[in-house]
């Protein structure tokens, strides 16, 4: 099965740097996502990569560049923002035309349309879809020749809810099956759930790359509850472990919130001195936490600040959305640390250390019901 070994993309538009000297792998057997906030070179690394676009550097596909492979869609399916779709051809006419440039038999075409949920609307032009059939339709093209490899721009675009997360189940389903897929959103919920590694650009440069659970533990915020009846003892314990290195305060009565130090050795602190515990919790960043941190300063667009006199409506938000203390450019972040985002990077000195993770447990799908374009997994 297929690696992705990108090294060195670059692209400069009139004198300006979309995409500045990318370098990662996209491993078999993962879903690698690709973040990145808008306009810092998502699109233009991944056209880069299938040669699509005139730039530096390299990018391989099992040690071969994408243009060299005879029939490319059976080796790596891809799907980008511009959709090639011919004006009056029925969407399965569009897929049988591709089918058949790629020497892909015929009877796949229906497979894919099935797959996607297009199977009613074949015979329809794909002028008449929405934002998310075109998507659908879109995806049914880079799979229709079985590859190994995916590359998908926005892929959620304009999928309503349960079409999301039947994207999420095929991702992930064909990336259990060995392949290698690289996909880039801005749904950072989706993300958490659905990648294995995050590669993740701003200004067209590399500021993280690794595991996603690397990537949420580095995030300020992070921190361990005690809840013990002898918050004061501990307090003085864990502060003199800590040695001015984190910090350990108490934020209501028999509360302490600690960072620096993990769970497991806050909890033989306590058993070490005969403290009872009550509580003994790792609270860890959201991805979407994680990314605004790491990615602060780093957008192209920055929207201004509301006008004077604003009033924000009432809050329906997510818990660490928003204006949160601590929250936004965190020392440390922002600035990528040195080495940081080469493949098989290394620990980045200060302020990184990882405690144990929690990730958001995958949901798996329950059967949809009133889904027109339900698709198979
Ligand atoms: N054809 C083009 N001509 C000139 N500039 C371009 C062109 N395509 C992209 N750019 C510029 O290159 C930069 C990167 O754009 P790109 O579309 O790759 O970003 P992106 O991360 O995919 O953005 P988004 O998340 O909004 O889709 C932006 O500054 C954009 O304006």
């Amino acid at each position: 099965m297929a690696v992705i070994e990108a090294r060195g993309l670059g692209k400069s538009y009139k004198g300006k740097v979309a995409v500045n000297g990318l370098s990662f792998d996209v491993r078999p057997g993962t879903v690698t996502g690709f973040l990145g906030p808008n306009g810092s070179g998502k699109s233009t690394t991944m056209r880069l990569m299938l040669g699509l676009d005139r730039g530096h550097g390299t990018c391989t596909f099992d040690g071969r560049p994408f243009i060299e492979y005879r029939n490319p869609m059976r080796e790596v399916g891809a799907l980008l923002e511009a959709k090639p779709f011919h004006p009056t051809r029925t969407a399965r006419n569009h897929l049988r035309m591709l089918a058949t440039a790629n020497d892909i038999p015929e009877g796949r075409v229906d497979e894919v349309l099935a797959i996607v949920g297009l199977s009613d609307v074949a015979g329809k032009a794909p002028s008449t879809f929405s934002l998310g059939m075109g998507q659908r339709l879109g995806l049914a093209a880079a799979l229709l020749g079985n590859p190994h490899t995916l590359i998908l721009d926005e892929p959620a675009n304009g999928l309503d809810p349960q079409g999301i997360r039947w994207m999420r189940d095929l991702l992930k389903a064909l990336a259990s099956e060995g392949r290698s897929v690289f996909v880039s959103s801005h749904l950072l919920s989706e993300m958490a759930l659905m990648a294995d590694e995050l590669v993740v650009i701003g200004r067209g440069r590399m500021i993280a790359n690794g595991p996603v659970s690397d990537f949420t533990s580095r995030a300020a915020g992070n921190h361990v509850v005690v809840r013990t009846p002898q918050a004061h003892d501990l307090a003085a314990l864990i502060g003199q472990r800590l040695a001015g290195v984190g910090s350990v305060q108490a934020t209501e009565p028999g509360v302490v919130q600690v960072t620096g130090l993990d769970a497991s050795a806050i909890g033989d602190l306590a058993f070490e001195n005969q403290i009872r515990l009550h509580e003994l919790s790792t609270h860890t960043a959201s991805l979407e936490e994680a990314f605004l941190q790491i990615t602060g300063g780093s957008e192209e667009y920055q929207a201004q600040r509301p006008p004077t006199g604003f009033q924000p409506p009432a809050p329906q938000q997510q818990p660490g959305y928003g204006q949160q203390p601590g929250y936004g450019q965190q020392p440390g972040y922002g600035q990528p640390p040195a080495g940081y985002g080469q493949p098989g990077y290394q620990q980045p000195p200060g302020g990184w250390a990882p405690p144990p993770t929690q990730q958001a447990p995958h949901q798996p799908q329950q059967p949809g019901t009133n889904q027109q374009f339900g698709g198979q997994a």
